[in-house]
This record gives structure tokens, C-alpha cells and sequence, in this order.
């Protein structure tokens, strides 16, 4: 089956380096959610992502991992996401990292089931921005990192990424108008509906990600949220 991003409002990100029960799992799947992405920053091993994937795939929902590693990825996937680190310091995250991994996969890669990321990271304490010696952009920055993702690189998905913490939606705002056909991803501490439905305001599609293991409850409830909008 041919997916697309187009129409997803809501995706969860559940975590390879943590523990989740089956029940929470499940329900996770069968919330109504676009698709689960499987994805993290540290300790992601081959090992996570395949107990990840085996358990997901016994639900209909779309399941996309999120490549964080050379060791970890796998076929079998639906989806794969490939960020790419604007605001890094290092030409590793944009660069070397995708280098090794197309002279060790180029043949396995389907191209119509992947999706480059023009990742921003937004919030200093996150794991991934300190992996990857980002530097703190000001809001002209980040403006001006989605408009090349969209014109210089052609990029799919632009993806505001303020992991553990909750961003600026003014700003999120000010990065949607610099997109047309790059679709724009929030994801970072969305811990209720209020947060889940500012965020969609302006994002194309937005990512839950810590609440589920905070309260999964709440996290639930912030699919019929947004798919409430409109
Ligand atoms: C066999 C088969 C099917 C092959 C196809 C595989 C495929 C599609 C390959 C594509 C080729 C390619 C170019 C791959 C690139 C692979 C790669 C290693 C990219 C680097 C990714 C990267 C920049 C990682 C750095 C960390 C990062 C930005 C991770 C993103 C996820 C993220 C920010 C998670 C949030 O962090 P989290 O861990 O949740 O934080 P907390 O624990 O604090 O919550
Ligand atoms: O974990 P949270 O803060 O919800 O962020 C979600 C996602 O953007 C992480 O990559
Ligand atoms: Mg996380």
C-alpha cells in the first residue's frame, strides 16, 4: 500500500530505549492515530526495533521508523523517516551519516517509502540536540531553515522538534508561512488537548511522544483532539 503524509494529523512516537506495556501498546494502535513511529535518540538498538515492530504489526495502523542509527535499521516498515539536522554544528547530521548509509543500503531503499526530514532542534536539555551539537537558532533562523528546506533542499517534511518541552506556537506560525509544499512537523511536550490542538493550528501533522509513557490516558485523548478540528 502507497501511504502518505499528506493527510496525517497526528502521529505517536514510542521509543525503542523504553519499556511499554502490550496493553498501552494496543491502545496506542487502535487509537485512531495516523501512524506510530517507531524512534529515539539513545540506546535505539536492532534488538528494540524489531520487539517494537513485531508487537505494532499486529494492528492495521502504519508503522514508520525513524532511523536514529546505522545498527538499528531493519526492513519490514511500512515508512522510514531519515532526519536531517539543520541546526547542527556537525556536517555529520546532514551529511556523513546519510553518506555511510547509502553505500551500505542503496540497493534495499524503496524511495517511495521514505521521507527525508529537515529536522530544527529547538530545546538545548533534548538528548538529540546534545548528540548533535546543535546550535540554538532565533526565530529568523529557524524561518529561514524551513524556507530552505523547502527550496534548496526539496525536503518533504520540515520538522520543528522541541523534544521534552513544549515550543512556541507564534513561531510555529511564522514557520508555516514560510512552507508550501514542505509539510511542517511539531513534535515536543504535548501533554494535553489544549497543546495538541494550539499546535495543529498551524502544523501540518503533530507528534506525541513522552506523554504516552506519562499518562497514557491523556496522551489518547489528544488524537480525537485534533481529529475533532476543522
Ligand atoms: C534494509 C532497509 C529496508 C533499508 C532502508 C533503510 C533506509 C530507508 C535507509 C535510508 C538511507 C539513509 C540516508 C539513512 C540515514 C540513517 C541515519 C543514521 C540518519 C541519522 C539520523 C540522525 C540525525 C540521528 C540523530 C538523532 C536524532 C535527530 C533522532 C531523531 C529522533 C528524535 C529527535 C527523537 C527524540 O528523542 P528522544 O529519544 O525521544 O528523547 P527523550 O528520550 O529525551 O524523550
Ligand atoms: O516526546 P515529546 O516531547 O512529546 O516530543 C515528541 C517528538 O517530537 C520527539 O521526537
Ligand atoms: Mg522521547
Amino acid at each position: 500500500m502507497r501511504y502518505s503524509i499528506d493527510n496525517w494529523d497526528h502521529l505517536f512516537k514510542v521509543d525503542p530505549a523504553k519499556e511499554i506495556s502490550d496493553e498501552d501498546l494496543d491502545a496506542i494502535c487502535e487509537s485512531g492515530t495516523d501512524a506510530v513511529v517507531v524512534g529515539g535518540t539513545d540506546d535505539v538498538t536492532l534488538d528494540g526495533v524489531l520487539d517494537l515492530l513485531s508487537r505494532i504489526r499486529q494492528h492495521t495502523v502504519p508503522c514508520i521508523l525513524e532511523v536514529s542509527n546505522l545498527e538499528s535499521i531493519t526492513p519490514g516498515f511500512d515508512f522510514y523517516f531519515i532526519p536531517m539536522v539543520m541546526n547542527s554544528t556537525e556536517k555529520k547530521w546532514m551529511m556523513d551519516i546519510h553518506h555511510a548509509a547509502i553505500k551500505e543500503y542503496r540497493d534495499s531503499i524503496d524511495w517511495d517509502k521514505t521521507l527525508v526530514e529537515g529536522y530544527c532542534i529547538m530545546n538545548e536539555d533534548a538528548k538529540a540536540f546534545k548528540k548533535t551539537k546543535s546550535e540554538m537558532p532565533d526565530s529568523e533562523d529557524v524561518a529561514a531553515y524551513a524556507y530552505m528546506a523547502e527550496h534548496i533542499y526539496h525536503f518533504p517534511v520540515f520538522y520543528m522538534e522541541y523534544s521534552g518541552e513544549y515550543g512556541d506556537p507564534e513561531l510555529v506560525k511564522t514557520v508555516k508561512e514560510q512552507l508550501t509544499d514542505t509539510k511542517l512537523i511539531y513534535g515536543g511536550g504535548i501533554e494535553n488537548n489544549f497543546k495538541a490542538r494550539e499546535m495543529k493550528e498551524n502544523a501540518d501533522t503533530i507528534v506525541v511522544g513522552n506523554l504516552i509513557y506519562s499518562d497514557i490516558n491523556k496522551a489518547l485523548k489528544t488524537v480525537k483532539a485534533v481529529k475533532e478540528m476543522e
